[in-house]
């Protein structure tokens, strides 16, 4: 079988020399780029997990656009943000369709994972009633709920630092759920579909991501289609649940709002199948929770590293907000941590290598020809490593918000820095739909950590500071630091006790 697979792989690609390159219009050119074998490319060059520092590494040899050819498709590389706003944003109608994630069945076309689907009418009406439903959910406050997951999650990070992986999963997933459906009991199960998901579309986990060919193997030799079919299933049984809770809660009048009952009241115009209902739901759950989680454990990274931005935050937040917590109409007088936030959503992205868009129409750009089928990779990584727009990308350094001088400063302080539209949520119409969701959990979370507790490094018995490793971050598509060891102090004994009141009232 695989002395076939290569066979076929080799005629594949001088039958791609072949029709590809001599399809280029003489007066444009395929974008500069790493050449391998026609066809498939530079797959030995790829690695399978952090892939995003070899694209990074890619544009600086080539250019802030270049070009690589995997297993027959084109793909191209953008490491700079007006670039990728050109693209994607400008011309977004020629680029806002997606490629397909050959492990699961149908990405683009089943009506499931709306980030993933292709161009298609299922794609327009869900995003359509996703973004009416995150409006409302603005308008009748809803995105005030991260506010009473709070105390829970601040009270376990202080009795317990070195489980913070597990405490800021659990506090997106509460959060999330109660959106949800309305309450957080299903959150172990929202976190746990996230994850599958995340591992299903990662190539750290399942090669067959990114060597197509590997897809054509009978499914006796294919371990991953089966594991694929069992996860697959499990997350139907559980979206199916979840619904069927809110539908009984609905016929009894005792319903609280959730995304779940306004996807179902919505289905007398909209038409939805059950099963849809479901899934819309599910995967907002699922695409809130793992993202907004890596940067809340960054955060503390960040402040265990930089005790000096951790001082400044928190004298903020003491003049600003006195005894209590941050809320979020603190905001325009908190520049600090809003740049103590972006400074994280920029040094650590979340999805560093982006989710890509795909090429509908040929399309040319500075003298490139970008055809049609192409895959369009804005990579965060590198896009927040542009040296022009962000000097010394490597350190960790709030004050590019803050400071005239930076390229990245914009006034007024009172509005910027603001996560919102920042390239981490990608670009055009595919942007992401959770942006002021994800506001509203940063501003909390982070204010209310820097309010309750201060973060520093651990020391050993002979008391030695415990170095913390910089760069280890997780090998799927969201990424998020590895464990590391650190200590947690309260600030005051009196705020643990207006936590634990706190968390008593909010239940
Ligand atoms: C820090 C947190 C988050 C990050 C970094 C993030 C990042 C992204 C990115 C990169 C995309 C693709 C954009 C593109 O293709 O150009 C996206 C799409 C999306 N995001 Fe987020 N996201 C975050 C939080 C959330 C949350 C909290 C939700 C909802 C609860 C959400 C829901 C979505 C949806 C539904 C899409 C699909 C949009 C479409 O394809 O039309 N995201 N997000």
């Amino acid at each position: 079988m695989i002395p076939l697979l290569i066979s076929l792989s080799l005629t594949l690609s001088g039958l791609y020399y072949f029709l590809v390159y001599r399809r280029l219009p003489t007066v444009s050119k395929w974008p500069p780029g790493p050449r391998g074998i026609p066809w498939i490319g530079r797959v030995w060059d790829l690695p399978r997990s952090h892939a995003y520092i070899r694209f990074q590494q890619w544009s600086k040899q080539y250019g802030d656009i270049y070009g690589i050819t995997l297993f027959g498709s084109n793909h191209i590389f953008l490491a700079s943000d007006k670039i990728a706003h050109e693209l994607l944003s400008k011309r977004g109608a020629l680029h806002q369709d997606r490629p397909a994630i050959l492990q699961l069945e149908d990405s683009r076309n089943a009506p499931e994972y709306l980030p993933l689907l292709g161009h298609n009418a299922v794609w327009s009406r869900q995003r359509k009633l996703v973004t009416q439903i995150m409006t409302e959910s603005i308008r009748t406050n809803h995105l005030d709920i991260p506010a009473l997951e709070l105390p829970q999650m601040l009270l376990e990070l202080l009795s317990r630092p070195e489980e913070f992986q597990d405490h800021l999963e659990n506090y997106s997933s509460r959060i999330i759920a109660r959106l949800a459906y309305g309450d957080a009991q299903h959150y172990a199960r929202v976190r746990i579909a996230s994850q599958g998901l995340l591992e299903a579309i990662s190539p750290a986990k399942y090669l067959s991501i990114l060597v197509p060919p590997l897809r054509y193997l009978p499914k006796w030799l294919s371990p991953w289609k089966r594991e694929e079919t069992a996860r697959h299933a499990e997350e139907r049984e559980f979206f199916m649940r979840a619904q069927a809770g809110v539908a009984q809660e609905m016929r009894t009048g005792t319903a609280p709002w959730s995304f779940m009952k306004r996807c179902l009241e919505s289905k007398s115009h909209t038409g939805m199948p059950d099963m849809e209902c479901a899934y819309i739901v599910g995967m907002l759950g699922v695409a809130g929770v793992l993202t907004t989680s890596s940067a809340m454990m960054t955060y503390l990274l960040a402040m265990t590293l930089h005790p000096e931005w951790q001082v400044r935050v928190q004298e903020e937040v003491d003049r600003v907000c006195g005894n209590r917590m941050p809320i979020m109409s603190d905001s325009p007088q908190m520049p600090v941590l809003r740049a103590v936030i972006m400074e994280i959503m920029r040094w650590r992205p979340i999805v560093p290598a982006a989710i890509p868009h795909r090429t509908t129409e040929d399309d040319m750009y500075d003298g490139y020809f970008i055809p049609k089928g192409s895959h369009i990779h804005a990579t965060t990584w590198a896009i927040t490593r542009n040296p022009s727009q962000y000097p010394s990308p490597e350190v960790f350094d709030p004050d590019r918000w803050l400071q005239p001088s930076s390229p990245s400063y914009k006034a007024p302080l009172t509005e910027y820095p603001n996560i919102r539209n920042f390239t981490s949520f990608g670009y055009g119409r595919r942007v992401c739909i959770g942006q002021d969701l994800t506001q509203h959990e940063f501003f909390l979370a982070m204010g209310g950590m820097a309010w309750a507790m201060t973060v520093e490094k651990k020391r050993d018995g002979m008391g030695k500071e415990i170095e913390v490793p910089v760069h280890d971050y997780g090998t799927f598509v969201i990424t998020k630091p590895e464990k590391f060891e650190f200590e947690v102090r309260p600030r005051t004994e009196k705020k643990v006790v207006m936590i634990e009141e706190w968390r008593r009232e909010a239940k």
